[in-house]
């Protein structure tokens, strides 16, 4: 930090400042509902439990983007039209194949997307009739981006994407270069449904204030991007993966009952749990849970398991602190064979769909999203020249 930066305020002198804005309420939405004490989620009146039992990820954008589910005939033309925007524009593949293998997947998805808006019919003009094909161009190609870049930081060659196939089969198969098995397919679908949507998560926040201010769709979601890559938020998938893998260096000594307990005497915070809104078990991670469970034993992962209910046992009686979605889509993912730092790039490939639902909510009753803040610099300083400083 640099030298003399501000680094707060005296709360009990400023009591009306709501430092992360805890618990105010800036909007309306017919997107979704939490209720963080009975550990509940609906999207656009229906249970997540329900949803996740039905529906199919391409249903539940429907729904996000239109407050309704799909008749037939919607779904299919929506199916159609993801499948038609599925290719990138040479450009921003070529940007892909040259960028630093390096690079952190969730940089890389944020510019490719940011470039997106170059190459759209529209421009990304903001138009209400245009928001929705601007919606559907942004979530079918992000998963071609993602798999784009594993691939090619791999060394190996693109997979072109298909003309067929939902949205979690066509992404696996470009990832892979193979076709998923049903239980695969099915696997991502889940994940892809339990992740659209939070209500006034940071990501979704962000997006909205950069719709209110009438920039256009691209630039919202890349911002967003910005925000759900950070760790405090979607990036927890990742660091709770990381956190595994350090335990299974050395699998014959790992203690993850001593190993959370020491970074809780640290007062360091543990990936994965904890939340502003659920003071309870996240519905999400519930379900999460119990794909978890199955899929490490099915992939021979169990000890991967055993430390994640050692981890969630100790936050219990130490803190009394649940985990969030992040905690078990880890184990999910690895056991689908994904990449640990791709997690919250699949979480983007989700959860655009709640952000672009939001852009069209905020567009069409909008008003500048403009807070202040309390100045405590000095006033009325005189000027010193720089070689007298
Ligand atoms: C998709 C998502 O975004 S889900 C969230 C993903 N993020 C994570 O998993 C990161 C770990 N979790 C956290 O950092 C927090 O729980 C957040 C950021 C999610 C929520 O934060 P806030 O609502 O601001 O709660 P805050 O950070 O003030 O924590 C409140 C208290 O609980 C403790 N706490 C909260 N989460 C954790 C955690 N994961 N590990 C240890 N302690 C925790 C804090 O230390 C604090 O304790 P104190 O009052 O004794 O100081
Ligand atoms: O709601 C939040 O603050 C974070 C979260 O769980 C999500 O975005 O899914």
């Amino acid at each position: 930090m640099s030298e003399g930066i501000h680094t707060g305020f005296d709360e009990q002198q400023y009591p009306y400042i709501n430092k992360g804005l805890e618990g105010i309420v800036a909007f309306s939405t017919s997107k979704s509902f939490i209720d963080g004490q009975k550990g509940e989620l609906i999207y656009s009146g229906y249970l997540i439990d329900t949803l996740a039992e039905n529906a199919t990820f391409e249903e539940v954008c429907f729904l996000l983007w239109n407050d309704r589910l799909p008749n037939a005939e919607e779904l299919e033309s929506l199916k159609k039209l993801l499948i038609e925007h599925r290719s990138l524009p040479q450009p921003v593949l070529d940007y892909i194949k040259t960028t630093d293998k390096s690079a952190e997947p969730m940089a890389v998805l944020r510019t490719a997307v940011s470039m997106l808006a170059d190459f759209d019919d529209t421009h990304g003009k903001f138009d209400d009739t245009l928001f929705e094909g601007q919606a559907i161009d942004i979530t079918a190609k992000i998963p071609t981006i993602i798999a784009a870049f594993d691939r090619a930081r791999k060394d190996k060659d693109i997979v072109a994407p298909l003309d067929e196939g939902s949205t979690a089969f066509n992404f696996l198969y470009m990832l892979n270069g193979e076709k998923p098995g049903e239980q695969a397919e099915k696997t991502m679908d889940l994940c892809l449904i339990l992740h659209a949507e939070h209500g006034m998560n940071a990501s979704t926040f962000t997006c909205r204030t950069i719709c209110a201010t009438q920039a256009d769709m691209y630039s919202a979601v890349t911002g967003a991007i910005g925000a759900l890559k950070g760790p405090l938020h979607g990036g927890a998938n990742t660091a709770v993966m990381n956190t595994l893998l350090e335990l299974d260096k050395d699998p014959d000594t790992a203690d993850a009952v001593e190993f959370t307990k020491k970074k809780l005497a640290n007062k360091e915070k543990i990936s994965g749990f904890g939340h502003r809104v659920y003071k309870t078990f996240d519905p999400r991670a519930r379900l999460l849970q119990t794909m978890s469970k199955d899929l490490s034993e099915e992939t021979g992962h169990q000890q991967l398991y055993e430390w994640s209910m050692d981890m969630l046992n100790t936050m219990k009686s130490e803190k009394d602190i649940d985990p969030n979605v992040d905690f078990f889509s880890a184990t999910v993912y690895y056991s689908i064979g994904i990449e640990p730092d791709l997690y919250t790039c699949i979480f983007t490939m989700s959860r655009v769909s709640g952000w672009t639902g939001h852009f069209m909510e905020q567009a069409a009753n909008n008003r500048l999203i403009r807070p202040r803040a309390l100045y405590v610099g000095e006033k009325g300083l005189e000027w010193t020249p720089v070689e007298e400083r």
